[in-house]
């Protein structure tokens, strides 16, 4: 391993300060920072594009958002992923701050496994034309703005029609995403083994319509039937954009996976106990 990359918590002084105490500890070997901790730290600042070719691994200071942001910026690349936990829930963030340096010398020793998370490829489609397309670790989120009215998302599997969702929205999730806003929205968690898309109407008209568990192979198409100006995709909670009647979602699995550094201290079944407050075994 030569270079480290560290992604800290934005505007967080105790990431900042251990992302420091990394940079002491291994002189040793190149260690970068996302543009904010570069800019706090008066380190080289370096494109993101940059930091994504050069990671041998990445190091997470934060919480789930941090790590999401961290995922977003490696984009293709499969570098391991070692999320240190300074953040309120920390559910993908796995190694707690007492454990960094001990599970970094792991690490370095090739001593260590990863947690091989699915991603999803977002396309939205306008007028037969693909306006964006990015990949995502956690979930794509139709939804409307608080004064909206309900909206139609005619869905359809593989090309063969669903049904049409009256709802506030659609959440289409990874296994990885299936303990975050789809779980809010009553959707089951799945393992992160299991490679599926977890589709869930928002607050559907219609009682019977619940969540679908879909194999990951499939393409699912939600078309917006409605003309509303007030409806919004959001990938991974991080980017917005606007969206208009007659666009198309578009959602398949990605080429690209995000492989986590398991603690293998901690199993997921005891993360989500803990997480979830279901007590004691
Ligand atoms: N009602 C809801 O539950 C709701 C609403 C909007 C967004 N979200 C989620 O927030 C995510 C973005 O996270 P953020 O931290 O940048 O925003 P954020 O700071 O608004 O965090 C939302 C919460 O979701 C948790 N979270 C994020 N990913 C998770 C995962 N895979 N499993 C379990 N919990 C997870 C975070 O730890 C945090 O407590 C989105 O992908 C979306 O799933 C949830
Ligand atoms: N280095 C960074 N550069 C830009 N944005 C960042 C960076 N680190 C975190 N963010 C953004 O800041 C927000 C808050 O981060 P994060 O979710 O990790 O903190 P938290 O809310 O305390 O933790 P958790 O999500 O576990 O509750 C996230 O939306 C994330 O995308």
């Amino acid at each position: 391993m030569q270079t480290l990359v560290i992604v800290a918590k934005k505007d967080n002084p105790e990431a900042v300060a251990l992302a420091a105490r990394i940079r002491e500890h291994y002189p040793h070997l190149t260690v970068l920072g996302d543009r904010s901790l570069a800019h706090v730290l008066g380190w080289p600042r370096v494109e993101d594009r940059e930091l994504a070719a050069r990671a041998d691994l990445t190091v997470v200071l934060g919480g789930d958002g941090t790590l999401i942001y961290a995922a977003r910026l490696l984009g293709g690349r499969g570098v391991p992923i070692l999320g240190v936990n300074l953040g309120s829930l920390g559910f993908m963030t796995e190694i707690p701050v007492e454990e960094l340096f001990s599970t970094l010398e792991e690490v370095q020793a090739g001593r260590f496994q990863v947690d091989s998370r699915m991603k999803l490829t977002c396309r939205l489609i306008r007028n037969g034309s693909v306006l964006i397309e990015d990949e995502i670790l956690n979930d794509v989120v139709i939804n409307k703005g608080a004064l909206a009215r309900i909206a139609d998302h005619e869905t359809s599997i593989d090309g063969v029609p669903i049904t049409t969702y009256k709802a506030d929205g659609v959440i289409l999730a990874t296994p990885t995403g299936s303990t975050a806003y789809s779980l809010s929205a009553g959707g089951p968690i799945v393992h992160p083994s299991v490679d599926c898309t977890v589709l869930s109407p928002i607050c559907s008209h219609a009682l019977t319509q619940r969540s679908i568990v879909v194999p990951a192979d499939r393409t699912i198409r939600i078309t917006l039937r409605s003309e509303t100006a007030d409806t919004y995709l959001t990938l991974d909670g991080q980017t917005g954009h606007g969206l208009q009647g007659g666009d198309c979602i578009e959602v398949v699995r990605s080429a690209n996976r995000v492989n986590l550094v398991r603690n293998p201290r901690v199993a997921y079944f005891s993360i989500l106990r803990q997480k979830l407050h279901w007590g004691e075994r």
